[in-house]
């Protein structure tokens, strides 16, 4: 349903968030210097719904882009090697300066680098369910990024494997959120890319991944991101075969989490059916 249908509050009673937070968002486009007011803004929220008694994980891009700062790169390395070599200079600095921000609030964080595949293992899922389970009793922040040293298929982007968007919906499912919030510097899911189709309409409310909703889908948009839309769809598909749900959204301020928790429709939403005809917004 595109934007103009029906516009009701949305009934989200989110408890357990994911929120995945893209390169595009925290860092100024097609640069490799940091948005600080974003990252700034990032922490207080997630610390302010900590203190409201939510359970929180962040799924954070930008170990790439942020290593190409430190090392003064202005283009992206080609080479999955050189790539890898990028990401964990990136990952150091940027858990450095979300350990900061968030210490401002009194927030632990803690980093969890994951490959797609801990679903695959049943011992590896076990493992990390554990230490998500541990980490929110422990009242932390866990901080996640796909492992990049290890995991060479969201780097290497020719190939059709996912990335932090398939993540955090990984992420997602293994801890039965109640729902993803995935923050974009775009206002949501769009007919068709609006950076090439200006009149492309936004989507409100999306309820399957059909073959009409994935032919809509175009590639990225700055030069840091990687997915693109289809990576994003790919997160919403997982979501909705788990029946939960998620809400794309523009992580330009992070304070629209408080907009999408309050139910106000920002953004799309990724709901299963008979969820949003339950809720009357079909
Ligand atoms: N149908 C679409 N609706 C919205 N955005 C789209 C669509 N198709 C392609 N895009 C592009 O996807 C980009 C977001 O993906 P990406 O650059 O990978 O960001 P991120 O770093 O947040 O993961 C947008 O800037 C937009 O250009
Ligand atoms: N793991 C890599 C790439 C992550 C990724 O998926 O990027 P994005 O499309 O900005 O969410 C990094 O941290 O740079």
């Amino acid at each position: 349903m595109k934007n103009g249908g029906n516009m009701n509050k949305r009934d989200l009673k989110a408890k357990r968030i994911v929120i995945k937070i893209g390169t595009s968002s925290l860092l100024y486009p097609n640069t490799s210097r940091l948005n600080l007011r974003a990252i700034e803004r990032l922490a207080f929220v997630l610390s302010d719904l900590k203190n409201q008694g939510k359970e929180v994980v962040l799924v954070s891009s930008g170990a790439i882009g942020v290593g190409m700062g430190r090392l003064g790169l202005n283009r992206r390395p080609e080479t999955i090697p050189a790539q890898q070599a990028v990401a964990s200079v990136g990952q150091g600095e940027l858990l450095g300066i979300y350990e900061r921000e968030f210490q401002h609030y009194g927030k632990s964080v803690a980093q969890m680098l994951l490959t797609r595949d801990v679903l695959v293992y049943p011992q590896s899922k076990k493992n990390v369910f554990n230490a998500f389970q541990e980490l929110l009793q422990m009242n932390v922040i866990p901080i996640v990024n796909e492992n990049d040293t290890v995991s060479v298929d969201e780097l290497d982007h020719k190939t059709k494997f996912g990335d932090n968007d398939q993540l955090s919906a990984i992420v997602a499912n293994l801890i039965d959120a109640d729902l993803l919030i995935m923050l974009s510097d775009i206002d949501g899911f769009y007919s068709g890319n609006p950076m090439s189709n200006p009149s492309a309409e936004l989507y409100h409310t999306v309820t399957s991944i059909d073959a009409s909703i994935i032919q809509a889908a175009g590639g990225r948009g700055t030069k840091f991101g990687t997915g693109g839309m289809v990576t994003k769809l790919k997160a919403a598909k997982r979501i909705l075969k788990n029946h939960q749900q998620m809400v794309l959204a523009n992580g330009k301020n992070p304070r629209i989490i408080y907009n999408i928790l309050a139910g106000e429709p920002v953004g799309t939403l990724f709901a299963p059916k008979e969820v949003v005809t339950k809720e009357g917004l079909a």
